[in-house]
């Protein structure tokens, strides 16, 4: 068992505000965690420090067993798979699907004129298919709809193999059958034995994907409640997250919530 990530009495504070305060939290690499909480409890701050793209103002942050600020972050930021918005910003419109996958092989946005290894080409071709965007290969970037994009990203963020995949809201701006489709993609992944430590952050019990095995449940940059998903996802533990009373429903691993009056 390896520890991707142990967070120890982290707190992160900006203009003397503590946008986290007092986690503690450990991602061991079986595990599967979707990060609950409403705007601004401060997920994006808490996958900024588990990406090591920034620092806590108190405590310890380490990653796949590294202390941030003893460890050369580019080096730990090649282990690991993140996926967000502004991943997506960075593509240039005219990239092909093919070659946005296959470059993550060799770090690079754009293909130039590397020489590519077989194995590395018919790893892509697998992940393509894996993301079912076989179909879309040859297309470029520009013209894929949001949810096709973020399978395109997930796909070449899975190409370099990561020790752990962090997801910043895959299924938000999707539609209902894109939603849909995106989740049984990662429930298959979460579910695969082969698969790295996953984190997700998503803002809605619904977009929690089968297979998931636990939820940090934040609220103002606390821990409101952490653990495995079937014992921390409760309708007390969301009132006690989101600040009002919910009825909470589980039909075939699939979570739903709505207001109770
Ligand atoms: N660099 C910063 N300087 C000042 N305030 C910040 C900074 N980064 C984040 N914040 C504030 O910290 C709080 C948490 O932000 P964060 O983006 O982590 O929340 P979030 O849970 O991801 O929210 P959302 O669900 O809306 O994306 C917000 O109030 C935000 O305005």
């Amino acid at each position: 068992m390896v520890n991707v990530l142990r967070f120890n009495d982290v707190t992160y504070l900006r203009n003397r505000r503590p946008i986290l305060n007092g986690i503690n939290w450990t991602v061991e690499d079986s595990q599967r965690w979707v990060i609950l909480g409403p705007n601004g409890a401060g997920k994006t701050t808490l996958l900024k420090l588990a990406t090591a793209n920034d620092y806590p103002t108190t405590g310890t942050v380490d990653v796949l067993e590294k202390r941030l600020g003893r460890v050369d972050i580019f080096e730990l930021r090649n282990r690991l798979g993140f996926v967000s918005s502004a991943t997506a910003r960075r593509i240039p419109a005219n990239e092909i699907v093919r070659d946005l996958v296959l470059t993550a092989a060799y770090s690079v946005e754009g293909r130039w004129n590397e020489h590519y290894d077989d194995i590395d080409v018919r790893q892509a071709e697998r992940i393509l298919a894996e993301w079912d965007l076989g179909n879309l290969a040859d297309n470029t970037f520009g013209t894929l709809s949001d949810g096709e994009r973020k399978r395109a990203l997930i796909a070449r963020a899975v190409m370099t193999d990561p020790e752990v995949l962090l997801l910043d809201e895959p299924s938000a701006s999707l539609d209902l059958g894109a939603r849909e489709r995106m989740l049984q993609m990662l429930s298959g992944f979460a579910q695969s034995p082969s698969s790295p430590a996953m984190i997700m952050v998503t803002h809605h019990v619904e977009e929690v994907p089968p297979g998931f095995t636990h939820v940090l449940m934040l609220r103002d940059g606390q821990i409101q409640a952490a653990g495995p998903i079937a014992d921390t996802l409760t309708a007390e533990n969301l009132e006690a997250t989101f600040g009002m009373p919910f009825g909470l429903t589980v039909q075939d691993g699939r979570y739903a919530a709505i207001a109770r009056p």
